[in-house]
């Protein structure tokens, strides 16, 4: 069964390249939100007092710290966190900017890089198990044997890509995967990201089929030239009349 068309009636061919949302797609929207964010929140001070000179998290730090720059003066901060290397004074500012991104769900590439690396022990040790849809694991399957190669491109992390997919509750489900992609290739919500996704991957957009839930995501995506299909999960945001006219949807994988 095809995806349902989108009700302006146009057909996509039969892409080679799969490039797949995660929350919302693969993954269930309160997954994310009631288990995998709640346990960084959690570990977060934890987190930050016991690896503050681990050089890894101290270039995620300068990342957050400039865009707390950014952020206050676009007028959404009323202060940046200082910068310079002073744990006493800087990690009080730290965690009241993370608190306030966490807060507002901001997909910003300091805060995803530093969720990632908190969720690593958390995944490694088996207090998280990546959850996906039932249709996911058989639909890798499928795709890889009709020749098709699947990438991710999700506002988490690469580092928290794999491990959900990695330590997921049906195994691992990596090797199905050629490659993954996050906000350090660009926003999601802008067309350049896919058209340099589709030339790192070395094929053309039009051979690309990328799901997701989010239409700002699906619309950058289109204008690059990718073949989109909005993803309908329980949870998910509703779809307009108009994004519904200039979508196909599916409601799980099977008919992908
Ligand atoms: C283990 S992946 C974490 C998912 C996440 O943090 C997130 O914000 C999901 O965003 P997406 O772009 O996949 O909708
Ligand atoms: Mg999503």
């Amino acid at each position: 069964m095809a995806p349902n068309t989108p009700r302006n009636g146009t057909e996509a061919s039969c892409p080679k390249v799969i490039l797949l949302d995660i929350e919302g797609t693969t993954t269930s929207i309160s997954f994310v939100k009631d288990v995998l964010f709640p346990f960084a929140r959690k570990e977060l001070e934890t987190f930050l007092s016991k690896n503050w000179d681990d050089p890894s998290v101290q270039s995620t730090i300068d990342i957050i710290q400039k865009q707390s720059e950014d952020d206050t003066k676009q007028g959404l901060l009323e202060s940046e966190i200082p910068s310079g290397l002073n744990k006493d004074v800087v990690l009080p500012e730290l965690l009241k900017n993370l608190y306030w991104q966490m807060d507002n769900d901001r997909k910003t590439t300091g805060l995803k890089a530093l969720q990632g690396k908190i969720w690593k022990s958390g995944f490694e040790e088996g207090l998280l198990k990546g959850q996906v849809y039932e249709d996911v694991p058989p639909a890798f399957q499928r795709w890889k044997e009709s020749g098709k190669d699947i990438y991710i491109y999700s506002s988490g992390s690469v580092e928290a890509q794999i491990l959900l997919f990695k330590y997921s509750e049906v195994g691992d489900l990596t090797k199905h995967l050629s490659g993954y992609f996050d906000t350090t290739t660009g926003p999601k919500i802008e067309a350049s990201s896919y058209k340099i996704i589709s030339e790192k991957i070395g094929v053309p957009p039009n051979t690309i089929m990328f799901c997701t839930d989010v239409s700002k995501e699906a619309y950058a995506a289109k204008e690059a030239g990718l073949q989109v299909v909005v993803s309908i999960r329980p949870g998910n945001a509703p779809l307009t009349e108009q994004e519904l006219t200039d979508f196909p949807n599916v409601t799980n994988f099977n008919s992908l």
